[in-house]
């Protein structure tokens, strides 16, 4: 089984997808984790972010292991570990120039799918993203459009980040800009066409996963392909 999850910065993709995994018994991918490495690498190197054609060659050197354990995540690029080096603010700052480049997406997609591919002998796998129901996994058997409001969706980001860390500018920078770029390659503003749209803003997290894995006990009942719409 695949589970495609969906939708705009701070919506809570991952913290759901992974529950939604752990309740299910299910591997768990963040495929953000892959455009970040790829950020990393090519900021560690000092490559000019705006030279497309170099960036890409490092996408597609880059030796990358990505866990798909939803209790135990890790990311580690050419032997480093840089699971939380990936989440410093320096990364997702221009992470969004990275996921913009049609050539880094495009050998992405290709290790996103090898990575699907090989979680399907142990059950199946929740994959979260902007892209997965529409260009990496469109036949998973429930896709899921998570939103949230936007100021949801920057005062959850606010309260995670240490007191005092960010300024108000530096937050609708983090959610609001980085939006606005990556939807120019991807359509994650809007369901797309036979996702399921749960808004999260007056859930919590417990229930919001509640709602999917629901909605994934009913798909797994219906046979691929009839649960299409
Ligand atoms: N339903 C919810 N209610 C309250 N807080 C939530 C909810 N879902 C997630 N959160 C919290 O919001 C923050 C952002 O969640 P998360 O990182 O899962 O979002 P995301 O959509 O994956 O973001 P990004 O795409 O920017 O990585 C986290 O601190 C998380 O614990
Ligand atoms: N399938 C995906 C996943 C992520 N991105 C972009 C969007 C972000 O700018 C960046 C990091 O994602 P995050 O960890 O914040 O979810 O990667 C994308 O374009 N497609």
């Amino acid at each position: 089984m695949i589970i495609a999850v969906d939708g705009p910065s701070g919506s809570g993709k991952s913290s759901t997808a992974r529950g939604v995994a752990t309740r299910l018994g299910l591997r768990y991918l963040d495929t953000g984790a892959t455009y970040r490495a790829v950020t990393w690498s090519a900021v560690e190197r000092g490559l000019d972010l705006d030279d497309t054609a170099a960036v890409a060659q490092r996408a597609r050197d880059l030796e990358l292991e990505i866990s798909t354990e939803p209790g135990n995540q890790f990311v580690i690029a050419d032997g480093t570990d840089i699971t939380a080096a990936i989440r410093e603010p320096r990364i997702s700052e221009v992470v969004s120039k990275i996921a913009t480049n049609l050539d880094v997406r495009h050998e992405l997609v290709r290790r996103q799918r090898e990575i699907i591919d090989d979680a399907q002998p142990s059950g199946g796998i929740v994959v979260e993203g902007r892209d997965i129901a529409t260009v990496v996994a469109p036949d998973a058997e429930l896709k899921v459009h998570l939103t949230a409001d936007q100021d949801a969706r920057m005062s959850r980001r606010g309260a995670e980040l240490e007191s005092g860390a960010v300024t108000a500018e530096q937050l609708r920078d983090q959610i609001v800009r980085r939006d606005a770029d990556d939807s120019t390659v991807s359509q994650f503003m809007v369901a797309s066409d036979g996702a399921v749209t749960v808004d999260s803003t007056h859930l919590t997290l417990e229930e919001v996963i509640d709602v999917i894995s629901r909605l994934a006990k009913e798909a797994e009942a219906v046979p691929r392909g009839r649960n299409d719409g």
